[in-house]
């Protein structure tokens, strides 16, 4: 079942002990080269877990495995659990239908189409699928991002990049997924636009979807987590509560700087 966005909007929502995502001894290749060792890595319901690495950490891999969705040449092995469900060898249509949902790095939206079309293809499986509620959760999406509402008939090819990452963001939300997987959110985006993002994505906690967030930005994925587990070379070198990550020197040195102790984005 996917998380009902209406039903628990607002009461911030208890993180259960059964994660939403289990990942075990995952690994990925692209023909015979390694980009993930094997890792294992949780994701608890109702949960913001963020994954933090340099360029060419294994970050991007590690989502599509996750979505099943590596490019072409590549695979992966070891157990992916989703809502209980092993779903390692699923296609990613099927994987969506049971409420896991990726924003790429490209955002990937459909340029010469408004944004309100875009958002509802982002619905448009649940509508298919028959499920009432469609337009509540339209609704609900431009609440979460009122600057969609107003430009809902403009083309999103026509968006700032900012505007663009909240409709990709909202797209996803359409689909009511039970885990949203960001990748770098944050990318190519000026400081203001990137605060305002994650000052978005601090929301979505109260409508009850679990995030997997990858980011080179460590500072401000840090701020807004619950957890992080830090990737190099396609291997986790460190887990844990997000506050003592950005408190550890390995990850002061790497990734925050000086200013590391500091906690806003
Ligand atoms: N389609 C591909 N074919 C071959 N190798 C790939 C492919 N995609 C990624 N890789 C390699 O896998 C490794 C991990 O790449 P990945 O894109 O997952 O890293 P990342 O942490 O997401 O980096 P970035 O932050 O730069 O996006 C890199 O060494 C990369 O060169």
């Amino acid at each position: 079942m996917s998380a009902d966005l209406s039903s628990v909007a607002g009461t911030g929502v208890a993180i259960s002990a059964a994660p939403v995502l289990s990942v075990r001894g995952l690994s990925a290749h692209y023909g015979k080269v390694a980009a993930l060792d094997p890792i294992d890595l949780t994701v608890g319901r109702g949960e913001i877990v963020t994954v933090i690495g340099a360029n060419g950490a294994g970050k991007s891999t590690l989502l599509g495995a996750i979505m099943g969705a590596l490019p072409l040449r590549g695979h992966s092995r070891g157990s992916i659990v989703f809502q209980d469900m092993e779903v390692q060898g699923w296609d990613i249509e099927r994987r969506v239908g049971q409420g896991l949902s990726l924003v790429p790095e490209r955002r990937e939206l459909f340029a010469s189409m408004s944004v309100r079309d875009n958002l509802l293809l982002g619905g448009f499986r649940l509508y298919r699928a028959g499920v009432q509620g469609w337009r509540d959760t339209l609704d609900e999406v431009y609440d979460l991002f009122p600057r969609l509402r107003e430009r809902a008939g403009q083309a999103a090819g026509t968006l700032s990049g900012g505007e663009r990452q909240m409709l990709a963001l909202g797209r996803a939300l359409m689909a009511r997924p039970a885990l949203l997987m960001l990748d770098e959110p944050s990318l190519g985006l000026a400081p203001r636009v990137v605060r305002e993002i994650f000052q978005t994505i601090a929301r979505l906690r109260s409508t009850g979807v679990s995030i997997l967030l990858v980011e080179q930005n460590a500072r401000a994925a840090l701020h807004v987590a619950d957890r992080g587990y830090v990737l190099e070379t396609g291997a986790v070198v460190l887990e844990g509560e997000s506050r003592m990550l950005a408190g550890h020197p390995r990850v002061i040195e790497s990734y925050l700087g000086l200013a590391g102790t500091q906690r806003s984005p």
